[in-house]
């Protein structure tokens, strides 16, 4: 038999050992792991390596990764239903910009019901509409987790500045207000119509789409900035992909550095009065040649209803409509 006097230390002994070992656990369990730093990518400055060639292997199969190894999305590659319960439950609200300045309202309603029944599908969506004209903007009904912001903005008298100032309204855009409102963001041309499912598989860091006129051409022939005064300039032997500027995207803090940085190429470029071959298009795809895209999407996510539908692409997800260019823009 213990005396009372030793229980009683023993018992404030144990108590001791399970408080100590309880702490240590608890330190245990709620230690951060400090990793090393992550070290983003710088701009990739040396390009001499072959051109990727989407159709390349066989004639009727599009290339899946590029040579950076970011995929290459097109119908087949992935399964929509297990992309649709990984992406569900994270509950992302997906940005999309559209402008409609001047005659281009006409688009809005035939772009966004199309959108409504093709674009993230079961997800939250913000449409962004830019317009000169509010008033214009059709009120497409909406479903559920899914909103529409009509912001005002200043209509340029040449078409080339309207499709250019762009970049420059998404960015502040974005640092004003849009990376506390979404997740992801895409910047899509309001001419254009969603014909078949746009869901989670385009979302990435930094999203670009193949030009439907270019997929199967030689990058020497590619509508580049070729003089060297621009800030867009791109040589002959560099490039991978000719991009649309009707279609990017990603994350958000992404996006805002892309627009802010092809805006002040821009700037650059019009301080020394230039204007590129296409316009901010050029941009564009001189900065996707630096700073490579993580996720590249097939012509399906942008193609051209004045072309036929070719055998290796086995659906049309999102086209330019046929449209009377000359009478838009006099
Ligand atoms: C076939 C062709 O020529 N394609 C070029 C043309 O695309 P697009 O012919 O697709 O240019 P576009 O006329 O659709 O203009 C781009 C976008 O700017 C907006 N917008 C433009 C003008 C206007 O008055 N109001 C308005 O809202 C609208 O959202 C439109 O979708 O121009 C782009 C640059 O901008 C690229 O160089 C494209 O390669
Ligand atoms: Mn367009």
């Amino acid at each position: 038999m213990l005396c009372p006097a030793m229980r009683c230390h023993r018992l404030a002994l144990g108590l001791g050992f399970c408080l100590l070992s309880g702490t240590a656990l608890c330190l245990l369990c709620n230690m951060e792991l400090r990793y090393k730093g992550e070290k983003p990518f710088q701009p990739v400055t040396q390009s001499l390596y072959p051109q990727p060639k989407l159709l390349e292997q066989r004639p009727t199969e599009l290339l899946t990764l590029t040579p950076w190894l970011a995929p290459i999305v097109s119908e087949g590659t992935f399964s929509p239903e297990l992309l649709q319960r990984i992406y569900e439950p994270l509950n992302l609200t997906i940005g999309l910009t559209v402008f409609a300045v001047g005659k281009y309202t006409r688009f809005v309603e035939h772009f966004l019901e199309s959108a409504e029944r093709f674009f993230m599908r079961g997800h939250r969506v913000h449409y962004y509409v830019f317009t000169n004209e509010p008033a214009a903007i059709p009120r497409v009904p909406l479903g559920p987790g899914r909103r529409l912001s009509v912001l005002l903005i200043q209509r340029h008298s040449r078409w080339e500045e309207i499709s250019t100032r762009r970049m420059e309204t998404i960015s502040r855009h974005i640092a004003e207000r849009a990376h506390r409102e979404v997740d992801y963001i895409f910047c899509l041309d309001v001419d254009m119509v969603f014909r078949n499912p746009w869901g989670p598989e385009t979302l990435g860091d930094l999203v670009a789409a193949i030009h439907p006129g270019y997929y199967a051409v030689p990058r020497q022939q590619f509508p580049y900035e070729r003089r060297h005064t621009s800030t867009a300039f791109v040589a002959d032997d560099e490039g991978d992909f000719y991009y649309g500027g009707a279609v990017f995207g990603g994350r958000v803090a992404k996006v805002y550095e892309f627009t802010r940085g092809c805006h002040m190429a821009i700037l650059a470029d019009k301080a020394n009065g230039i204007m590129a071959a296409w316009q901010e298009e050029s941009h564009l795809n001189r900065r996707f040649i630096s700073y490579k895209p993580s996720k590249v999407l097939s012509p399906e996510y942008l193609w051209d209803d004045r072309k036929p539908q070719p055998p290796s692409l086995k659906l049309i997800r999102f086209s330019t409509l046929d449209k009377d260019t000359s009478w838009l823009r006099s």
